[in-house]
């Protein structure tokens, strides 16, 4: 559905240099800090940024390429959804119905019922996580079969994050093979969300697994100054000094367990893997 290969974009100080893919029926996941370059990645597959060199396709064309009706089939969610904030849900509909042929209004509607979302208040009254549902609602809203969502989760609460990944978790049964890529800076949105994962540090990706892989094989190993002499270095990704001795991610945690059981092997949960990915040394 989208490919990505060695896509690159200069800025002053930032370069992003990206190798990706993503299947039909997958959800993809991009983590990063602040700054790592999701956002330039995301507009890049939009063609709203032009890189410098390297190669994108949706859907077979690249960005540029994209004619309104492959447009249609691509749900948007980012952080500005770019409605003038004076308007109300009300005044939207009709605008989306314009816009997507498929847009499926009574579904809407009761979505927004739901979610407890106003039709009347003003979008500028609408609260950080009214606006954020609002997106995400409206980027589900038109049978698009592919799904764009930067930080669709950032600031909501616990009950509202939940019912936003519900939605997402929806449109992904109720027709095969649509695909989502999100990014969030919350690891557990995308534990129980994600099929597969990319990593993003200082504009490279880092590290790209499966999301079973992270959750099964890698693992963070927790072992004293005397205990790391004698440790099997063969299967470390990376150590990190901590005051009881080393901390080390694997990937093969069930080696550890196996072959050193007085150490102690604790499963790699995603954040835990981004911490020891980049702040981590190579072993
Ligand atoms: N139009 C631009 N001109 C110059 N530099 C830019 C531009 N857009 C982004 N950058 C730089 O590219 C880098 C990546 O920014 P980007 O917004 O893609 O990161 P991000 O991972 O989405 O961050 P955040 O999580 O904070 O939204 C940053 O150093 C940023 O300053």
């Amino acid at each position: 559905m989208l490919s990505i290969e060695n896509f690159r974009k200069r800025y002053d100080d930032f370069e992003l240099d990206c190798t990706m893919s993503v299947e039909p029926g997958q959800i993809t996941g991009i983590v990063g800090a602040n700054g790592a370059g999701k956002s330039t990645l995301f507009k890049a597959i939009l063609g709203l940024v032009k890189g410098d060199s390297g190669r994108i396709t949706l859907f077979g064309k690249e960005p540029q390429q994209l004619t309104r009706e492959d447009k249609e089939k691509i749900g948007v969610a980012f952080t500005n959804a770019g409605f003038n904030e004076y308007l109300r849900i009300k005044d939207i509909v009709p605008v989306l119905s314009n816009v997507y042929p498929s847009f499926e209004k009574e579904k809407f509607l009761g979505s927004c019922k739901k979610l407890n979302l106003s039709l009347d208040k003003k979008l500028k009254e609408f609260s950080t996580g009214m606006k954020a549902k609002l997106n995400v609602l409206i980027a589900v809203s038109h049978q698009a079969p592919f799904l764009i969502l930067d930080e669709p989760t950032a600031g909501l609460d616990v009950t509202a994050r939940e019912q936003v990944l519900d939605l997402l978790r929806e449109y992904m049964t109720e027709v095969d093979g649509r695909s989502i890529v999100i990014s969030s800076h919350i690891s557990s949105d995308l534990e129980g969300l994600c099929d597969d994962i990319y990593m993003i540090h200082e504009g490279k990706i880092i590290l790209h697994e499966t999301m079973d892989t992270i959750l099964n094989d890698y693992g963070v190993i927790k072992v004293t100054e005397e205990q790391w002499k004698k440790l099997d270095k063969s299967y470390l990704l990376k150590k990190k000094k901590e005051s009881y001795g080393y901390a080390c991610l694997t990937k093969e945690k069930r080696y550890y367990m196996e072959n050193h059981p007085g150490v102690a092997v604790e499963n790699g949960s995603l954040d835990e893997v981004i911490v020891m990915m980049i702040q981590g040394e190579t072993v």
